[in-house]
């Protein structure tokens, strides 16, 4: 079978960043609600700036610090309110793909002492279990020829590239390190090769 998204809704938000118009994706991999949140035209445009958000409850709804989750959320509708235009896909792979569930138990873990990756082994999953391709079906249902991606996470550059996804740029996204997320942004520097300490732009 062959993976399709199907752009059935499109309906402008307001938010604090200023309009986007959001667009909800039905489609045939997973019964999840992901969605797009666009700023502009992007059909047939280059460079656009494209954050692929997970879906984290726990940070981008209840603003919780073990993570930067929230921060980046906001940042990035910031960002592309900077530029004027751009994309967030927010995708609903709560937990890096374990679900709540899973993520809450793997909270305790670390609690407990282990860290982020290791908790997931633990609990009998993969470090990260997201796939990209409703993301790059998205981007390819908005027409859109080029990106700059808004991350820190190389393994999403790739899996976006795998995936036919011309990623020409990388834009750092970098949230405030405090006691609450500190070791957990650590362990995704060092164990998951997120380029976190680095804020300068550079070229893929
Ligand atoms: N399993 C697990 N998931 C977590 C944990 N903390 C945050 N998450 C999830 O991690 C996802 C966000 O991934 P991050 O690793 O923070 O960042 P990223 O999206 O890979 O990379 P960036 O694009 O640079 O932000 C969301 O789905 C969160 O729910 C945790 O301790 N365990
Ligand atoms: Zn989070």
């Amino acid at each position: 079978m062959k993976p399709t998204v199907e752009d059935l809704v499109q309906t402008p938000i307001p938010t604090q960043h200023g309009e986007f118009i959001l667009h909800y994706y039905r489609n045939n991999l997973d019964d999840k609600e992901h969605v797009a949140l666009v700023r502009e035209r992007v059909e047939g445009a280059e460079q656009v700036p494209v954050r692929i958000h997970s879906e984290c409850f726990t940070g981008d709804v209840l603003g919780s610090r073990r993570c930067d989750c929230g921060e980046q959320l906001d940042m990035a509708m910031q960002m592309i309110e900077q530029r004027g235009v751009g994309i967030l896909i927010y995708l609903r792979q709560e937990g890096r793909g374990i679900g709540l569930l899973k993520k809450l138990q793997a909270y305790n873990l670390q609690d407990a002492g282990m860290d982020t990756v290791d908790a997931n082994i633990h609990l009998g999953h993969l470090a990260d279990e997201r796939e990209y391709d409703i993301a790059a079906l998205i981007l390819e249902s908005l027409r859109v020829k080029s990106i700059e991606l808004i991350t820190n996470n190389p393994q999403k550059i790739e899996g976006l590239q795998k995936l036919g996804v011309n990623v020409v740029n990388r834009i750092p996204i970098v949230a405030a390190a405090h006691n609450d997320n500190l070791d957990y942004l650590k362990t995704k520097a060092k164990k998951m090769a997120h380029m976190l300490f680095e804020r300068k732009k550079e070229h893929e």
